[in-house]
């Protein structure tokens, strides 16, 4: 499904990600582990089609990822740091907008919409403007915002940030429920737990430079 080969990045004389290869099944779950600055989000906006490649390809079900593809973004979703927010919109209408956005049907887009806000604990605070939210509920925010969009391949670059344990334990079900209805996912975080939640396969990233 997602094929890194020898894909590595530099930015001038920097290295920020030596070469790496590596493949995972559709269905699979690649875990990104490694220290700070090991390469980890590099690697991430790599698959993700937001940064090219210095050296090597990634291939996406055997096509080039590329972000200006629109086939290519439907089936790639990307939550790399927190999404910009709309200061007029509240927590509801910021996801529906995204559902909305992909979903041509309006009744199929308000129950994703509304499904996405219930699973991640967010119902009660679907009426708030980003604003009025905690750092860890931004953060439950914006794994809304991803989830309430089409995907085959999610892309999350430490989804456990912000949050408490009970919460971390709310991303590793929301997660694995994605991988069980076939999504490919590939998530670089620093927390053992969540990686060993995920029960994927892990690339340990060393340091570029
Ligand atoms: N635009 C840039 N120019 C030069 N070096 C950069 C640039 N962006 C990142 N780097 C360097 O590239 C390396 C990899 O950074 P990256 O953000 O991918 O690491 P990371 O593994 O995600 O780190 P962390 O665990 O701290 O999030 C780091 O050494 C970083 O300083």
């Amino acid at each position: 499904m997602i094929d890194l080969d020898d894909v590595s990045v530099s930015a001038g004389e920097v290295r920020l990600l030596a070469p790496i290869s590596a493949s995972v099944d559709a269905g699979g779950a690649l875990i990104v582990r490694g220290r700070n600055g090991a390469g980890k989000s590099t690697l991430l906006r790599v698959i993700a089609g937001v940064r090219a490649p210095t050296s090597g390809a990634v291939r996406i079900g055997g096509d080039i990822v590329t972000e200006r593809d629109r086939r290519m973004r439907r089936r790639v979703a990307v939550m790399i740091g927190l999404p910009p927010a709309a200061p007029d919109l509240t927590v509801a209408d910021h996801v529906l907008l995204v559902a909305t956005t992909w979903e041509e049907d309006a009744a199929a887009a308000a129950a994703l919409a509304s499904g996405v806000l219930s699973e991640l604990g967010l119902t009660s605070l679907a009426e708030r403007y980003p604003h009025e939210l905690s750092s860890g509920q931004m953060q439950l925010f914006g794994l809304a915002l991803v989830l309430a969009r089409p995907f085959e391949v999610l892309v999350i670059d430490e989804p456990e940030q912000r949050l408490d344990p009970e919460h971390v334990d709310v991303v590793i079900r929301v997660l694995r429920a994605r991988r069980d209805r076939g999504a490919t996912l590939v998530v670089a975080t620093h927390d053992p737990r969540l990686a060993a939640g995920l029960a994927g396969r892990t690339l340990w990233l060393d340091a570029a430079a």
